[in-house]
């Protein structure tokens, strides 16, 4: 038998990269202790399936010619076809898609969908462009990826700063490639186009059901308590509406334009408004503008970062005076913090299970299309909400046995499910 040599991980699979990719491989080294055999199979989960890098050009409103970059990553598909969402952000990296494709393989195994992961994402601050401009990027970008997704290969879907008028373009795009109307090629669509009751409020209602658990599970009463919010978009914003109904006491948000606190509790309601009016919550009625080391540092029940990764650093967490973490956005907590907050008595509610539940409804819309038979929003929400119960207590009971973090609790499952498969359907010879 020949020796064959093993091949160095190009730089940007490497661990020693900062950035996301870096904090997903942090993340799979904690969990292989837990994998008996299947640990054979890890490397499988440290390299993306399938990468696409794609040029996008488009004709501005002003006659020049502009061009983007834009990225599909398939990272696992060992389950069930990619899925993910498509993210519109002047950031976007391939690197940072990686990962994000990577938190969607072991976010939709933890919830046990019968899904892979995958991620997009367009090089575009699109708070530059007009809505035929931003159009005309995301017919390109779906023209370019439009080979490597389909309702059985990889279905995409909103993610931050786009919404059900892209995924309508995406999907009439493929379509007319096709030459067949197929709405199951994407979710999150509106849903005059196949799309599902509840699902622009799936994420926010699942970080909702998953708080509410374990606010309960530690002694915490829902009503009065207080809750601290990153982020006021789709998950944010949703997640403090219902809270807030639910009687807890959303006592600050940050946004973009600042944050606000009113220590009393905010008018949830009047602020979504003030937002929407004004482009931002800064300068809201009856609230006070805290630092943003202010904002970190407030007591609090509940802490939930809904925006964007790595907001919860080394240099924030140690300030952090929060009895619970709810992770709505993908990777806002780095590993440094991940330890300083747990070391600090802080229970953390990873990402990949507490902001499931707009991928778990993308899978009742992506069902539906396949019946065209479509459902009830009250049947939608009571299904979501028992399949996030489920989920978060199965996740408790394993941290519980292995005495280890919920984030590697879910890594646990996740990971033995995608691995289970990978080597019951074994490699092509
Ligand atoms: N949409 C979905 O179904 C899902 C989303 N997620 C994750 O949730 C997170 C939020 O997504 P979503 O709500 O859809 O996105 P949105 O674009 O709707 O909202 C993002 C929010 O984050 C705020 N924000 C962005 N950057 C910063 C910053 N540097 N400091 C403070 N606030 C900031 C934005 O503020 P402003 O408006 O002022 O720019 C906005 O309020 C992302 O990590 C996403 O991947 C996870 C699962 C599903
Ligand atoms: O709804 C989906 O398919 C994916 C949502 C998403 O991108 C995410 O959960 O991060």
């Amino acid at each position: 038998m020949s020796e064959h040599p093993t091949h160095a991980l190009p730089s940007y699979l490497n661990a020693h990269e900062l950035g996301p990719w870096g904090i997903y491989l942090e993340q799979v080294e904690r969990v292989t202790p837990y994998l008996g055999k299947l640990a054979r199979w890890v490397e499988t989960l440290k390299r993306p399936k399938r990468s696409l890098i794609v040029d996008i050009p488009i004709e501005l409103d002003n006659g020049t010619i502009a061009h983007f970059e834009g990225y599909r990553v398939q990272h696992n598909t060992s389950r069930g076809p990619g899925k993910g969402g498509v993210r519109f952000h002047q950031d976007v990296t391939l690197s940072e898609v990686m990962a994000l494709s990577a938190w969607m393989s072991v976010k939709s195994a933890a919830v046990n969908l019968p899904f892979g992961g995958a991620k997009g994402g367009v090089r575009i601050d699109p708070r530059h462009y007009t809505r035929g401009e931003l159009e005309r990027v995301t017919r390109r970008y779906t023209s370019e990826i439009g080979a490597i997704i389909g309702p059985n290969k990889d279905i995409p879907a909103p993610d931050v700063n786009t919404n059900a008028q892209t995924m309508a373009w995406m999907m009439d795009t493929y379509s007319m490639n096709e030459g067949a109307t197929t709405t199951g090629v994407v979710t999150g669509k509106p849903v005059s186009l196949g799309g599902s009751l509840g699902r622009v409020e799936a994420t926010g209602r699942g970080v909702f059901v998953v708080g509410r658990e374990a606010a309960h599970d530690a002694g915490i009463p829902l009503e009065g308590a207080r809750i601290v919010i990153q982020g006021f978009g789709n998950v944010g914003g949703t997640a403090a509406r219902l809270f807030y109904e639910a009687g807890a006491k959303v006592i600050a948000i940050q946004d973009h334009t600042g944050c606000v606190h009113n220590g009393a509790g905010l008018d949830v309601l009047a602020l979504l408004k003030h937002a929407e009016e004004h482009g931002g919550i800064a300068g809201a009625p009856n609230t006070e503008n805290l630092s943003a080391a202010e904002f970190w540092s407030l007591e609090t029940e509940l802490l939930i970062p809904a925006a964007l990764e790595g907001q919860l650093n080394k240099d924030n967490a140690n300030s952090v005076r929060a009895k619970i973490v709810i992770e709505g956005a993908n990777g806002p907590t780095t590993p440094e913090a991940d330890d300083i907050l747990t070391s600090n008595g802080t229970l953390i509610v990873p990402d990949v299970l507490a902001n499931a539940g707009g991928v778990t409804v993308s899978y009742f819309e992506w069902v539906q299309d396949f019946s065209s038979f479509y459902w009830s929003e009250q049947e939608i929400n009571h299904r979501l909400e028992t399949m996030m119960i489920a989920a978060y207590a199965s996740v408790s009971a394993v941290a519980k046995e292995h005495q280890v973090s919920q984030r590697t609790a879910a890594f646990i499952t996740a990971c033995t499910r995608i691995l289970e498969a990978r080597e019951v359907r074994g490699l092509y010879p």
